[in-house]
């Protein structure tokens, strides 16, 4: 048996174990979740908005395609490309920030020039369903792709759990780990760039089109728009923690994570904007001073126990984690068990969690569709939790155990 980049044996195809329901799962969901996409967006626009309906309500047809969609969405992706590939030192405005932000600096300034020109902004709404689709057929294309460059790939590249010899099984997990072209890191690129750049774009074409309807922003309008636009900065501000994530760690770059970061991201995580188009609420302004606060403690608690993590990691004398209490562990890294990882084992969860009720909460209590992010993310966390548990015990063993006993709680403190 050969190592591979993870550090860990391969497995033979047999032993090799299979998540996200095995071969059922990896039929099921991508012909399941591109249909969620696509009905959630109509549900969104419909007045009743109603996920309980039935027959469920999906676009019409005609509705489906149009060439700008596709025109739209491959520039998109082609401009990302290249800020992707341009030296950040070309920059020089912002050259003291990370590359990402400069992908969204750069975004943002095209736009206001866009707009400014008189391009209308809001008609995203009504190409929403087409670039959807555009984007799912996208997904599925270049998950091919890569399924098919896997098998030149050489088999240190190849990931531990995407490669069980069931072709279906492998093109929905992923075979290569890191698929590179050159010095140009695939699911680097699609995790951080055009999906999560795009949905903060998505974002702000519907309140664009909250404009032309009704004359100005609402206020609901503007925090969610607020809130996602903080999220996904912070995300491209602190670009290289994601290199830590176990998607860029241990899994294969497939067709879930393609058809996650291309189509899921943009087109699911900018439903309550879309909602509010349609949906206009009226809120107080104690009202907002709530949210507004939530969403800040999520926050606080959701960065700075992902950075103290991150520093800990990078190097752990450093003043701010030097006096944090640890435990040593068989392969050489230690575990915090104070601090932030000491109140719970995953407190960046949690703080993630509360801003994802802050993002719905603006959009009333009349209608389940906005809420649909928080319950989504809630049960991907304890999923991912669950994952990321097991590994850490292969990886650590009794130390993780010891870790488990000292710090009982998963997420929610007393909870759960
Ligand atoms: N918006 C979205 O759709 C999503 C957002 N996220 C967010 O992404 C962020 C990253 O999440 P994720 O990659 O799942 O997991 P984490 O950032 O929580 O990383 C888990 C890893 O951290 C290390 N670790 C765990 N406990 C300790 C400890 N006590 N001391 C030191 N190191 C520890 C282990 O790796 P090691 O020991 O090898 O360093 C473990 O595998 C989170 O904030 C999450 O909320 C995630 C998924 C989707
Ligand atoms: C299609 C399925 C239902 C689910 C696919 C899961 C993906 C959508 C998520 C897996 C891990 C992600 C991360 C982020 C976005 C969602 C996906 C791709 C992230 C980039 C969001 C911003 C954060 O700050 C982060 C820590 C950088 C996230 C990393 C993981």
């Amino acid at each position: 048996m050969r190592p591979n980049s993870q550090g860990l044996k391969h497995k033979s195809s047999h032993d090799t174990e299979r998540e996200f329901g095995g071969t059922l799962g990896a039929i099921c969901i991508p012909v399941f979740l591109p249909l969620t996409v696509l009905f959630l967006i109509s549900v969104s626009r419909c007045p009743e908005a109603s996920v309980l309906k039935w027959p469920p309500s999906l676009p019409s047809t005609d509705h489906l395609w149009d060439p700008l969609a596709l025109m739209v969405l491959l520039g998109w992706i082609s401009l990302h490309a290249l800020l992707y590939l341009t030296p950040a030192t070309a920059f020089t405005f912002v050259c003291l920030s990370p590359s990402g932000f400069h992908g969204l600096c750069i975004s943002g300034v095209l736009l206001l020039l866009l707009v400014g020109l008189g391009a209308p902004l809001g008609y995203l709404f009504e190409l929403l369903v087409p670039l959807a689709v555009c984007a799912i057929a996208v997904s599925f294309l270049f998950s091919v792709y890569l399924y098919i460059r896997s098998f030149c790939a050489p088999s240190d590249a190849l990931a531990l759990g995407g490669n069980t010899g069931n072709p279906l099984y492998d093109f929905f997990i992923g075979r290569e780990l890191n698929p590179r072209i050159g010095n140009f890191d695939l699911k680097y690129f699609c995790e951080l760039r055009p999906g999560l750049i795009g949905w903060v774009v998505i974002n702000l074409g519907m309140l664009m089109k909250e404009v032309e309807l009704r004359g100005s922003p609402s206020l609901a309008m503007i925090l969610v728009n607020c809130f996602q636009l903080l999220y996904v900065a912070d995300a491209l501000w602190n670009e290289e923690a994601v290199l830590t994530t176990m998607d860029i760690v241990h899994d294969g770059f497939g067709f879930m994570l393609v058809f996650g970061d291309l189509a899921w991201v943009p087109f699911t995580y900018s439903l309550q904007a879309a909602f509010l188009v349609v949906h206009p609420q009226a809120l107080t302004f104690l009202g907002a001073a709530a949210i507004i606060a939530l969403n800040g403690v999520g926050y606080y608690i959701f960065r700075k126990s992902n950075s103290q993590k991150n520093q800990f990691r990078r190097d752990p004398s450093h003043p701010s984690v030097a006096r944090l209490e640890t435990i040593a562990t068989a392969t050489g890294k230690r575990l915090l068990v104070s601090g932030w990882w000491g109140l719970v084992r995953h407190p960046n969860y949690l703080g993630d969690l509360l801003m994802a009720l802050a993002w719905s909460l603006p959009c009333g209590f009349s209608h389940l569709l906005p809420y649909f992010y928080v319950i989504y993310f809630t049960i991907l966390l304890i999923h991912r939790e669950d994952r990321d548990e097991r590994q850490c015990r292969a990886k650590y063993g009794l130390a993780w155990d010891t870790y488990c006993r000292r710090v009982p709680y998963r997420i929610f403190p007393y909870i759960y």
